[in-house]
């Protein structure tokens, strides 16, 4: 199992507990706005991370960004199975996509 579907399994636990017992649980509890707040904020310090150049800071708030992203995809009942799927779709048009911008068929 990778650490994405590990991560999933987790969250998805934390819908049956109490908002006392952990963050996600805490987060579920509070609702879809306050999961979207997590994630503008965690944008936003993506964003100020790159700027700044740290690279380990980059990564730590890219992580931050991409856990509150699955949260949110969990609320809707969702995974980051679904958004792998997406980019993996999105890979097999690549061939078609280059074709397309150098004006083949
Ligand atoms: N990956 C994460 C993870 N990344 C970030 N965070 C939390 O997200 C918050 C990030 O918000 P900030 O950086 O703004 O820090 P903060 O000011 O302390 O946060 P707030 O009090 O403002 O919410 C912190 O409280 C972190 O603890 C995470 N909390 C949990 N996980 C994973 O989720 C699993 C379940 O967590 P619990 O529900 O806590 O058991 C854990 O085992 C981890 O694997």
């Amino acid at each position: 199992m990778t650490i994405l579907q590990t991560l999933t399994q987790t969250i998805e636990s934390r819908k049956l507990a109490s908002p006392d017992s952990s963050y996600v649980a805490k987060l579920f509890s509070k609702g879809e706005d306050a999961i979207l707040k997590k994630i503008g904020e965690e944008a936003t310090e993506t964003i100020l991370a790159s700027k700044e150049g740290d690279k380990a800071h980059i990564v730590y708030e890219t992580a931050d960004l991409w856990f509150h992203c699955m949260v949110m995809l969990s609320h809707h009942g969702l995974s980051a199975d679904d958004v792998l799927t997406e980019l993996a779709r999105r890979e097999g048009l690549s061939g078609i996509t280059e074709k397309n911008s150098r004006g083949g068929a």
